[in-house]
C-alpha cells in the first residue's frame, strides 16, 4: 500500500499533475480494498491452504516480505512514467469488473470459512453437503458447487481489473495476471492431490458433482 502510495505522488511529480490520474486511483484502490478486506476477514485465512496444509517457511516468509510488495506493486510503477487515459465508459466497466470479482471472492472464501468454523451454522442450514471418513463434510451446493475453486475464480478477475486500467501498450502491467494464473493454476493441482489424498471416495464423489475446476463449463 505504501509503495503504491508513493508511486501516486511520482506519477504527479513527473506527469506534473495535480491529482493521481484515474489509472493510478483505481489501481491504488483497488489493491487498498484487498488489504483491508484481508485484514478485516484476517480469521479466514486460518482456513486457507497455507495454515492447513503447507505451514510457514521459505515461501511465505519471502512471499509476504519481498515477492508480495515489490511484484504486486508494478501497475502502479508502471503508470508513473506511461500515462494510460480511461473514458468514463472504461472506468465504469472496469469497476464493475473489480465489483463481481470482489463479490464472489468474499463470498466464496467467508462461506467456507464458516462452514468449517462451524457446519451446524443455522445460516448454512440451506447448503447440501457430503460427509467424509475424517469427520469433515464438503460443501457441494452454494459457492463450492458452481466450482472447485470459486474464491480463485472471483480473485483472478480482480486480478483483470487491476491490470487493465494500464492498457495493452506493455507487459509488465500484465505480470501480475499472468504471473496469479499460473500459481492459481498450479495450487488448485496441489490442492486437489491433497484433498484426494485426505478424502478419498468423498472426494472424488465432490469431483463428479462438481466438474469444473475454476471457471464453469469452460475448465
Ligand atoms: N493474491 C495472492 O497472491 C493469493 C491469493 N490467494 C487467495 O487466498 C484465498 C485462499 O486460497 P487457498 O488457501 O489457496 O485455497 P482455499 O481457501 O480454497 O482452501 C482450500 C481448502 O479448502 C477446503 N475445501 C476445498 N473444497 C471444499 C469444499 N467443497 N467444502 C469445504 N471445504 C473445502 C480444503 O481444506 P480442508 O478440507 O482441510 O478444510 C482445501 O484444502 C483464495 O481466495 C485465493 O484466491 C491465494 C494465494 C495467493
Ligand atoms: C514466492 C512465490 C513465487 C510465491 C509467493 C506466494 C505468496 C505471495 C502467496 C501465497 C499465499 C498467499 C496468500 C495471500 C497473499 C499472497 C500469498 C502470501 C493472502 C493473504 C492475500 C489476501 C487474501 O485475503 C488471503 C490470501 C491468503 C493466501
Amino acid at each position: 500500500v505504501l509503495i503504491n502510495f508513493s508511486m501516486a505522488l511520482a506519477e504527479m511529480e513527473r506527469q506534473q499533475l495535480d491529482a493521481p490520474s484515474a489509472s493510478m486511483l483505481l489501481v491504488n484502490l483497488f489493491q487498498l480494498l484487498y488489504v483491508l478486506d484481508g485484514l478485516w476477514n484476517e480469521e479466514a485465512i486460518l482456513t486457507t491452504m497455507d495454515l492447513m496444509h503447507d505451514g510457514f517457511g521459505f515461501m511465505l516468509a519471502f512471499g509476504d516480505l519481498v515477492w508480495v510488495p515489490f511484484t504486486y506493486s508494478l501497475q502502479a510503477f508502471y503508470l508513473v512514467d506511461h500515462p494510460s487515459p480511461l473514458s468514463p465508459a472504461a472506468i465504469s466497466a472496469i469497476v464493475a469488473l473489480k465489483a463481481v470479482g470482489f463479490y464472489i471472492f468474499r463470498k466464496s472464501n467467508s462461506e467456507k470459512n464458516a462452514f468449517r468454523r462451524n457446519p451446524a451454522d443455522p445460516r448454512l442450514a440451506h447448503l447440501k453437503s457430503i460427509p467424509t471418513a475424517t469427520g469433515k463434510s464438503l460443501l457441494v451446493s452454494g459457492w463450492w458447487g458452481v466450482v472447485r475453486h470459486p474464491n480463485y475464480l472471483g480473485d483472478l478477475l480482480m486480478a483483470l481489473a487491476w491490470s487493465l486500467p494500464c492498457g495493452f501498450q506493455h507487459l509488465l502491467p500484465w505480470y501480475y495476471m499472468i504471473y496469479f494464473l499460473i500459481l492459481l493454476v498450479h495450487r488448485d493441482s496441489r490442492d486437489m492431490s491433497e484433498c484426494r489424498r485426505k478424502y478419498g471416495r468423498a472426494w472424488e464423489e465432490y469431483c463428479r458433482t462438481v466438474r469444473f475446476r475454476l471457471v464453469p463449463h469452460l475448465y
